[in-house]
């Protein structure tokens, strides 16, 4: 039983990650050790293997943290901590270690130690753990001299209105999953973890679709219904490590070597304006159709978008003012980012509208060159504009991946 059940994870396994991987090669998968003691209930009796949405685990260890260039998972959570006043940098460094042991744990579909057993019965379900540094970090632990250039405050924007309390933080942890309890298991071990170093600062809870809800893997949808990521870089494409990784930095820095940067913007979609938009007067809005994602210069959803290309009547195809031209790496010299977020639906607000959209997440080497010059171009040019609300705003500096099993995300920073 136990070969067969790890042959049976191991096929779905391997399906999941040929259709929906893509072949990136960044997620591992389940070891046959962990569908055979998933194939043995705890009373000794046989039990079915894990499917492949349990079964899949996304390695912890490596030169980049896990959930950057990994497959959008279902469920999202973004949590940030403010350090507490009495805790210096070896209290910080403790607390990485400790986070670093517990997600180690929990992506291999281990319990961590303390666990309060939600998870239980679970597979690690793509669970992946990412940890980042706010700007405010680096002088609350004496590290100033190690705040890395590039990690900027974002500057303010036209169209902005950030709630300051859900915006900044010392520490942020992103968790991703394929199974809400699994999702939510992580949330409660690492919050707890944290206690009497560190508190939240505010929390936002996202989602996508689950795998296997479509009949082929396809890029997302967002709550405005659009397919949203298409034109994302991909980590098979020329100079994807540059744009979105640092390298061979050197000095102070050099602790950032293998890690990102991430900017993360809460942008609450005004639904209801939107859905009263004609279907083709909001294709316009994007420069995509809302079906098949195809640009509207042509062709289909993959087709590279034609910004020249004009319609019968001798106007653009793609509007000046659409923003899939206004954001585009030609209309920003070369500006990259990796775009990798979750939509959110948390009820309704006072005047009825819902508090829904997007957690934006973009991952870029450096946020100058990356996000805020795309967004300064948005900034009053994209046709998106009237349709959302960039309510909080944060940036983080996410290092490197731990390398071997025992040591922790942040040791280069904390240690030397
Ligand atoms: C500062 C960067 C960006 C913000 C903020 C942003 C918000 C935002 N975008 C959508 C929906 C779509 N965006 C699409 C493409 C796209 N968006 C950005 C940047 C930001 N978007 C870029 C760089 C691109 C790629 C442009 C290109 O090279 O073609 C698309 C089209 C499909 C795709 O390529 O992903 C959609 C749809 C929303 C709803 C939103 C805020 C809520
Ligand atoms: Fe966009």
């Amino acid at each position: 039983m136990r070969a067969r059940a790890a042959a049976a994870a191991s096929l779905l396994s391997r399906r999941r990650l040929l259709g929906i991987a893509g072949g990136t090669g960044v997620v591992g998968l389940a070891a046959g050790g962990l569908a055979g003691a998933a194939a043995r209930g705890a009373d000794g009796r046989d039990e079915p293997a894990l499917s492949t949405v349990g079964a899949t685990a996304v390695p912890f260890h490596g030169r980049h943290q896990a959930g950057i260039a990994t497959p959008l998972q279902a469920c999202g959570h973004l949590i940030a901590f403010d350090l507490r006043p009495d805790a210096d940098r070896r209290a910080a460094a403790a607390l990485m270690r400790r986070w670093s042991q517990a997600a180690e744990a929990m992506t291999a579909g281990r319990p961590p130690g303390d666990d309060d057993q939600i998870a239980l019965d679970a597979g690690p379900s793509s669970l992946t753990v990412t940890f980042g540094f706010g700007r405010t970090f680096f002088a609350k632990t004496g590290l100033e001299s190690r705040l890395p250039a590039a990690l900027v405050e974002i500057p303010p924007f036209s169209a902005d209105a950030l709630d300051r309390t859900r915006s900044g933080g010392d520490l942020w942890i992103q968790i991703g999953a394929d199974d809400p309890l699994v999702a939510v298991h992580a949330l409660r071990v690492l919050q707890r973890a944290a206690s009497g170093t560190a508190e939240a600062r505010w929390q936002m809870n996202g989602f996508n679709r689950a795998p296997g809800a479509t009949r082929r893997p396809m890029t997302v949808r967002n709550l405005m219904g659009q397919i949203d990521g298409t034109n994302n870089p991909r980590p098979s494409d020329t100079g994807f490590d540059a744009k979105i990784f640092v390298s061979r930095t050197t000095g102070p820095e050099a602790w950032m070597n293998g890690g990102s940067y991430a900017v993360v913007r809460r942008i609450r979609m005004l639904l209801d304006t939107w859905e009263r938009l004609p279907t083709a007067r909001q294709e316009r809005v994007i420069g995509r159709r809302k079906d098949s994602g195809a640009p509207l210069s042509g062709g289909t959803e993959t087709t590279p978008v034609n910004l020249s290309a004009t319609g019968p009547d001798g106007t653009l195809a793609v509007p000046g003012d659409a923003h899939v031209r206004v954001a585009a790496p030609e209309s920003n010299g070369g500006a990259t980012l990796l775009r990798r977020g979750f939509s959110y639906h948390d009820g309704h607000r006072a005047d009825g509208a819902p508090d829904a959209g997007l957690l934006f997440i973009a991952w870029q080497a450096d946020p100058t060159t990356g996000f805020i010059q795309v967004q300064r171009k948005l900034d009053g040019a994209d046709g998106l504009t009237r349709f959302i609300r960039h309510e909080s705003s944060a940036v983080f500096a996410v290092p490197g991946g731990a390398t071997a099993p025992g040591d922790y995300v942040g040791r280069a920073l904390l240690e030397s």
